[in-house]
């Protein structure tokens, strides 16, 4: 019942009375969609897809007045639904209703997360980060296709980013992502929660007995029912056959994994079962978590190099000013090396790995600018029409690191904490892991800066212009 006369934020008239515009939403790049519709509807877009009431936030200063400064009443997910149970979706920390049992997950994952604790990570970072340099030059001999050499640099950048997760929560290596069956679980994962990450790609999940459909139906009836099964399935090899191992090689002397760190805490035979599958959902959410992302954020930090050779320019000559020949950038170089961390910021922002970020959801009513947004409302923050507001960023398409620095070259204070990275999300869901994905990105930029000049062969100038071609059209890269 509503308490009020107030209109509902603009948005679409709806195409049909009983489904709203379930089935008629943009699904390819949708963001774009999103931010050409705001030229119509302004800084909120508000349209129904069957019982999801669905808000797309346009603006940073929307986005941080709702999810920021009333963070308390929109930090839910929409992923609480019998098919999420199912799915064992809700054994995703990111994607785990508001609730005490997430904000202790919360809190274990912020604890091995944070900004003091990730230190602890950086001798893995760097012996891997390293083992990808020499990958790379292995690559740059190789006689294979200009698509072959492209695959191959995908797989090393995934195996740099699955071994570094790999490596410190299970102290598993990784010899290539491409060929082994976990870091390829924790990709699928990734993949099967992709579309309901876009605007109304949740309305389907709550449909009643969805759950059973997916359960009682066999695979080869319904291609729902299989994908539902197939998501459940790889999520719990995911979460099962990694921390046996790192469990089987914690009592066989192997003392490198965080989670036999966190098993050893306690005493594990009394450690009831509901601690047991906490660690489990925590490392298992982690390494889905950096699947995709850093994997993501790094083939653009290549991409923005082949496009922008004046700009790797600039960034080796201040890396050959700064550290001096023969040496490799440490964690320690990073505050003298302004223009790299700018051209990581820009990396960030050119093309966000998640550009749509993950949904949030209302749990009280909420009046915006003279809008009713009802409780329950499912708020999409546009991360790609933030970071390429042209009132923000002038020529926002171009990757332009100077936009993070000072006149005397500098980087600008105000860009300095790792909150006004938009790509990491908002609020109380902001990402948990961004210390860690920070660590590594900018040791990955800085040492292939160092060590290798990236170059186009093959293409043409017009991708500077089209660089989408080179993404996915869906939430995740
Ligand atoms: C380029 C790297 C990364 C990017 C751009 C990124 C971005 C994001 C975004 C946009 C969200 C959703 C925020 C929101 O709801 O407003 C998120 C959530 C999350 N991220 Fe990341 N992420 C990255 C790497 C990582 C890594 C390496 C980890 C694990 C160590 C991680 C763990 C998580 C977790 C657990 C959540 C869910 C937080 C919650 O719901 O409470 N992320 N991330």
């Amino acid at each position: 019942a509503r308490t009020n006369r107030l209109p509902y934020p603009p948005g679409p008239p709806s195409p049909s009375l009983i489904l709203g515009h379930y089935g008629k939403l943009p699904t390819r790049k949708p963001w774009l969609d999103y931010m050409e519709m705001g030229k119509t509807y302004g800084e909120l877009i508000y349209f129904r897809s069957l019982r999801d009431n669905v808000l797309v936030i346009n603006s940073a200063q929307a986005t941080n007045e709702i999810m920021e400064k009333q963070a308390r009443i929109t930090s839910d997910r929409p992923f609480g639904s019998k098919l999420d149970k199912f799915t064992r979706w809700d054994t995703n920390i990111g994607l785990a209703v508001y609730s005490d049992r997430w904000r202790r997950a919360r809190r274990t994952f912020h604890q091995n997360f944070r900004s003091e604790a990730v230190a602890k990570y950086q001798p893995i970072q760097i012996e891997k980060v390293h083992k990808f340099l020499r990958s790379l030059l292995e690559l740059s001999k190789s006689s294979g296709s200009h698509e072959q050499s492209g695959d191959e640099l995908m797989n090393n950048i995934s195996t740099l980013s699955q071994g570094i997760m790999m490596k410190s929560i299970y102290g598993i290596e990784v010899q290539s992502a491409a060929k082994e069956a976990i870091p390829q679980a924790a990709r699928e994962t990734a993949d099967h929660m992709d579309q309901a990450f876009l605007p109304g790609g949740t309305a389907y999940r709550s449909i009643p007995f969805a759950h059973l459909w997916a359960w009682l139906v066999p695979s080869g009836w319904s291609e729902f029912a299989r994908v539902q099964k197939c998501a459940r399935e790889t999520l719990n090899t995911l979460r099962e056959v990694p921390f046996d191992e790192a469990m089987k090689n914690w009592k066989l002397g192997d003392h490198s994994s965080l989670v036999g760190e966190l098993m050893m805490q306690h005493n594990t035979k009394a450690r009831p079962a509901k601690e047991v599958e906490s660690v489990k959902n925590m490392a298992s959410t982690a390494v889905t978590a950096a699947s995709d992302t850093t994997v993501s954020a790094t083939a653009t930090f290549f991409l923005a190099l082949s496009l922008y050779p004046e700009v790797q320019s600039k960034a080796q000559e201040e890396l050959d000013r700064v550290l001096g020949p023969g040496r490799i950038p440490s964690f320690k170089d990073r505050k003298d090396l302004p223009y790299v961390e700018a051209v990581y910021r820009e990396v960030m922002r050119w093309h966000p790995a998640l550009p749509i970020a993950f949904p949030h959801k209302s749990t009280e009513d909420m009046i915006y600018k003279g809008y009713f947004i009802p409780k329950g409302t499912i708020l999409h923050a546009n991360v790609w029409a933030i970071t390429h507001d042209p009132d923000q960023y002038t020529d926002p398409d171009k990757f332009i690191p100077e936009r993070y620095l000072n006149k005397d070259g500098s980087f600008n204070k105000m860009y300095m904490n790792i909150s006004t990275i938009d790509a990491f999300g908002y609020g109380r869901r902001v990402c948990v892991g961004r210390y860690v994905a920070d660590a590594i990105l900018w040791l990955t930029m800085a040492s292939v800066l160092t060590t290798i000049r990236v170059e186009r062969v093959g293409g043409d100038k017009s991708d500077v212009l089209d660089i989408e071609r080179h993404y996915s059209d869906s939430a995740l890269w």
